[in-house]
């Protein structure tokens, strides 16, 4: 092992334990790909808060500390990266954004998407927000109406209402895919996703040699979308030479990145592309499975669904309509319920590191080119870091208000639902600003229950986490609070 000088540390992640494997493979064959979130908590509670795994003779670091993580995730682009090879599989197809990017290119992609997620722009889209969940009450109205509204397949209508947020902040288009459920670019948008984590967590890429019939629909399904917003892309460089006054407003993030270009160094085609494909796969999947699983407690909790609607009740009013972005920091108890149901539930769970240089980690040194996973979810749902973890309390969340009890052992900074440090998310406040409108205007009017018992609603992960067979039953809302 090749070490810079000045590096002290007392053990190497050599000497870290961890579970036994077989020869030569390792533990590759002991990962169930669609729990392994689950596995990295299990195996932290048997080997400690940093421990190593063992994949074909490559050693992965799994961090579940609190305060290693947040070391890792501020030192970043620095002594960090993400995986180079997540990055390479996600630029090989194309996707090369501000997810994947490193460096100077990252530190420029990331302020164009920072600044275009800002809180100026977010407020300004709300109305955005209120027209795509207004749509959703009318289909749920349908659902009712044509007696559809059992076992409900609640997730689909969340992706589509997230798809028809991002490619309206995206490149200003209304997609609509509540009313046009045929859409063909949302059928190929679904399938990018679920291959790009395929092939990150297959180790040897076979797909560059031999392509099965799904590689070949994926293909096919990210021709189609190159060629979708290809039309957006030239149209609005059309639009830019035709009016140039335009890039003084930008009203959305592909004029804005357009506005924010160098001139004598201008984005290629392939980075316009693949930033505005990384805001759609970026702020699709985390932000309608966070709105399932909101939708998971509500149904399942109804003292928790009536404390919702009552406060809706007390700041709206019978029938009220949220008017204005400043309305929904009232919130105060529904806000709190999203962000518990984050805790115990996070989207995100993992996210994966390499280290750009040797760095020592508390005592460990990490050697150039090590990878590590940044355990997110176990610190959110350890006893360790707040108390009664296992039970869903939006209080904990409301601890300055007067009464809370809960406020024994509450680690905010064990709950990174968002990433943390340099390259966290940016697409936060869209993101909560969304659930929240969409939570407020389905408790406003309905009443929703689990179609299935809750334990079978089950956690799937696939890069995000979802809820699988997470079905409801929608009804009218039938207290009010007068
Ligand atoms: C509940 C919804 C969401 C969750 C849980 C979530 C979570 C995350 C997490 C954990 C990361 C990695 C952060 C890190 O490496 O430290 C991330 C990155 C990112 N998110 Fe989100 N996100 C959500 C919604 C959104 C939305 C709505 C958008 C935009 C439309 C968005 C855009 C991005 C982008 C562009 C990055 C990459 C940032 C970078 O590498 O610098 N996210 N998100």
């Amino acid at each position: 092992m090749e070490l810079t000088k000045d590096v002290h540390y007392k053990q190497t992640i050599d000497d870290l334990k961890g579970p036994k494997g077989l020869p030569l493979v390792g533990n590759l064959f002991q990962l169930d790909k669609s729990k392994i979130h689950n596995q990295y908590e299990d195996w932290a509670e048997e080997f400690g808060e940093l421990y190593s795994l063992n994949f074909l003779g490559r050693k992965v670091v799994v961090s579940t500390s609190p305060t290693n993580n947040d070391f890792i995730l501020k030192h970043r682009p620095t002594k960090f990266r993400r995986f180079s090879k997540m990055a390479e599989v996600i630029e090989n197809v194309g996707i090369d954004g501000v997810f994947s990017a490193e460096g100077d290119v990252w530190k420029k992609q990331r302020q164009v998407t920072q600044k275009a997620l800002d809180s100026k722009n977010v407020k300004s889209f709300f109305p955005n927000i209120v027209l795509v969940a207004n749509r959703l009450e009318e289909y749920w109205n349908t659902l009712i109406d044509t007696s559809q509204n059992k076992n409900h397949e609640i997730m689909n209508d969340f992706m589509r209402i997230t798809v028809d947020i991002t490619t309206l902040l995206a490149f200003g288009y209304d997609m609509n895919t509540i009313n046009n459920k045929t859409d063909p670019t949302q059928e190929q948008i679904a399938k990018i996703f679920p291959k790009i984590n395929e092939r990150i967590n297959t180790p040897l890429p076979f797909w560059k040699y031999i392509k099965t019939t799904s590689d070949k629909e994926f293909d096919q399904a990210l021709a189609h979308i190159k060629s979708f917003f290809g039309d957006f892309i030239s149209n609005t460089n059309q639009k830019i030479e035709d009016k140039p006054e335009l890039l003084e407003n930008p009203s959305n993030f592909l004029e804005a990145m357009l506005a924010s270009q160098d001139k004598e160094n201008p984005y290629t085609w392939e980075e316009i592309f693949g930033n505005l494909y990384t805001m759609l796969l970026a702020g699709e999947d985390s932000t309608s499975n966070t709105l399932s699983w909101v939708s998971y407690f509500l149904a399942s909790k109804k003292d928790v669904q009536l404390k919702v609607q009552k406060e809706i009740t007390d700041l709206l009013g019978e029938n009220g309509e949220l008017v204005s972005f400043d309305q929904l920091k009232l919130f105060k108890y529904t806000s709190a319920v999203i962000k518990e149901a984050m805790r115990m539930k996070p989207a995100s769970p993992n996210l994966f590191m390499e280290a750009n240089e040797d760095v020592v980690i508390g005592d460990v040194l990490f050697p150039k080119n090590s990878l590590i996973i940044t355990q997110l979810s176990k610190s959110a749902r350890s006893e360790d870091h707040f108390e009664n973890s296992q039970d869903f309390l939006p209080e904990r969340w409301m601890q300055k208000e007067a009464g809370c009890p809960f406020t024994g052992r509450h680690n905010e900074k064990a709950l990174k639902a968002f990433g943390g440090g340099t390259r966290t998310c940016p697409g936060k406040l869209l993101a909560e600003t969304e659930i929240l409108v969409f939570v407020i205007t389905m408790m406003k009017s309905f009443d929703i229950k689990l179609s299935v018992p809750e334990e079978e609603v089950i956690e799937k992960y696939a890069f995000t986490m979802s809820p699988k067979n997470l079905f409801v039953e929608i009804t009218p809302r039938e207290i009010t609070y007068k």
